[in-house]
């Protein structure tokens, strides 16, 4: 087997991406929403190129006479720096190879605080540890916001909890009601089984299924893509917590929606122009067309599942949460008629269709990269495995609470997390009012991106970063995870907008990789090349790979 290991220092920087992979579908309208979003080329198709370059040079023109008129900087505040950009265009030519890449490298050169102009928008790229906890957490209130832009508007019918640029009360309510109704779902105790919660009952469940059917599969084909199944499981764990509804491995309507997805996320790869470019807007696209075909059907996807099982499974729930959430509310008022757009079917759709959105494609390519670790790195897969036989023995499946018993293993975690930064931004932000930041001046709604790559790879904060080194968050004993080193890594965001699903999508990891690893040895065929460079993407994968295998766990003792 040979292992291409993307260096992530100066070579890898520039390196392209190549073609993209496809290892787990980008099956989400957040996912999408993303992408589209932090995608930066694409093509208008259906016009004639005097059109396009008439329409270019009215447009260049105003945007020159527009430019005096932007800034107004106040004393003692400088502009951020950055690339000068083409009319039109801006630095989209230079970022839409790699843009994690491309951004990282630009921020040596610029610094934390750096402005990039994409099309006819100039957009605020924050990097750096220090300098990102001060924007989101210390100064959370005025980087919360998120941008208006055309393509998120579609997701949700724009209503959705992540994606709209609403940050006002009312979105405040709804994103606590989201949480509550996250734990409710998850943590609360399971009444019908031995598992400690509703989550834990879940996943052994779909990670028990997960173990047999892998080892169907490859009775039947040798060797395979686990992608495909654990798509499946992941998607399930959220179905049965927010709808009690599990869908079989075969179940052609939800792998037609993820195939759709996985089309249409090689063509957004490339990214909504629109949003950044107005004048696109008025012409036909390709990608516009597809991203708004995948949200259609997701969106039906989600009101049928709902109204097929909502009404009689979780609006009790639903109903129950936002109770206490009024009691807790010092503006009863408000709260009323937040309560009356909570409750309303356009809006629960919506809330369902943010977790279910950025809950499985999340996870699954977690899990997936977590997977193609072990196989590459057998001695790491080998010392989970001792691990768990000496915690947990073979005999009982692995539980929520052996978590913290089990520090190799979540520090082979939290390496995968940091070494494949597999969403290497979080969505993009925008400001709330005009603010200041390390002598910045910033204006009221500006975009910003948050580059959480550069932080999992910067030279400052990690030594030997582009090497997958799972001790680095061990003690020297190696009993325990260093706090300080885990702190580090930027998966979730930071601050006001937090992913609200980072409980769940950790012990989600965890509960399913440990299950597997338990039971299961993972390799790749002999002589299959694996290339560990993550394709960029909203959710970047490796490249596709359909050549895992594995065999049953010899018994440790004789006894299974
Ligand atoms: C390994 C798994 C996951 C990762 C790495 C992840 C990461 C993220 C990131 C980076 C953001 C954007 C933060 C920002 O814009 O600053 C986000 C937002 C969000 N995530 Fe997650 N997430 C994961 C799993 C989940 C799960 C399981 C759920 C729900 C069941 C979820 C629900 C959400 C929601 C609703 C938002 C939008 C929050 C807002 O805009 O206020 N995520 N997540």
């Amino acid at each position: 087997m040979h292992i291409k290991q993307g260096r992530r220092g100066a070579r890898y920087l520039a390196a392209g991406s190549g073609p993209r992979g496809n290892a787990a579908p980008r099956g989400s309208s957040m996912a999408a929403g993303m992408e589209a979003a932090m995608g930066l080329v694409g093509s208008a198709g259906g016009v004639s190129a005097t059109e396009v370059l008439l329409a270019a040079t009215v447009f260049c023109l105003l945007l020159l006479l527009a430019q005096p008129l932007r800034r107004r900087v106040p004393k003692g505040l400088k502009p951020p720096p950055g690339p000068r950009g083409l009319p039109v265009v801006g630095n989209v030519l230079e970022l839409r190879k790699d843009p994690h890449l491309a951004l990282t490298r630009l921020s040596q050169k610029y610094g934390d605080v750096m402005e990039v102009a994409i099309g006819s928008q100039p957009v605020l790229v924050l990097s750096g540890l220090d300098t990102l906890r001060q924007a989101l957490v210390r100064q959370g209130e005025d980087f919360m916001g998120r941008p208006d832009l055309p393509s998120f508007r579609l997701i949700a019918n724009g209503q959705s909890l992540a994606f709209s640029p609403e940050v006002g009360e009312a979105w405040k309510a709804r994103r606590k009601l989201a949480q509550n109704a996250l734990k409710t779902f998850s943590f609360a105790a399971s009444p019908t089984s031995s598992s400690s919660c509703l989550l834990e009952e879940h996943i052994s469940k779909e990670a028990a299924y997960l173990v047999t059917k892998f080892l169907q599969v490859m009775e039947e084909e040798q060797s395979f893509d686990p992608c495909r199944y654990l798509v499946v499981s992941v998607a399930n764990v959220i179905c049965a917590m927010c709808f009690g509804k599990r869908y079989d491995h075969n179940d052609q309507e939800l792998l037609s929606l993820v195939n759709d997805s996985n089309e249409f996320g090689d063509v957004a790869a490339s990214g909504n122009p629109s949003d950044f470019i107005p004048l696109l807007r008025y012409l036909p696209s390709r990608t516009m067309d597809l991203f708004k075909d995948i949200n259609r059907r997701f969106n039906v996807f989600i009101e049928k599942i709902v109204q097929e099982h909502y009404a009689s499974f979780n609006k009790e729930h639903i109903r129950d949460i936002t109770d206490s959430l009024i009691g807790h509310c010092q503006e009863r008022k408000t709260a009323e008629e937040d309560t009356n757009l909570q409750l309303s079917n356009q809006s629960i759709i919506a809330i369902v269709n943010d977790l279910f959105g950025a809950g499985f494609d999340t996870v699954t390519t977690a899990l997936s990269w977590c997977l193609m670790y072990a196989a590459s790195y057998p001695d790491m897969q080998k010392r989970i495995q001792d691990e768990l036989d000496q915690t947990i023995g073979r005999e009982r499946r692995p539980r929520l609470s052996d978590r913290g018993t089990l520090p190799y293993t979540e520090a082979f975690i939290l390496e995968t997390f940091r070494h494949s930064s597999f969403l290497p931004f979080t969505i993009p932000h925008r400001t709330t009012k005009a603010t200041a930041l390390n002598g910045y001046y910033i204006p009221k709604d500006t975009c910003v991106f948050i580059n959480q790559w550069q932080v999992n790879h910067d030279e400052k904060l990690w030594q030997d970063p582009s090497a997958f080194k799972p001790e680095r968050f061990l003690n020297a004993a190696g009993t325990e995870i260093n706090r300080t080193e885990s702190d580090k890594v930027l998966m979730f965001g930071l601050g006001r907008r937090r992913c609200i699903g980072e409980s769940i999508g950790r012990w989600e990891v965890f509960l399913f990789l440990t299950t597997l690893l338990q039971q299961l040895e993972f390799s790749l065929a002999p002589g299959e090349a694996v290339d560990l460079t993550p394709q960029y993407g909203l959710t970047m994968k490796y490249k596709k790979c359909e050549r895992f295998q594995i065999k049953r766990r010899l018994p440790s003792n004789g006894s299974l």
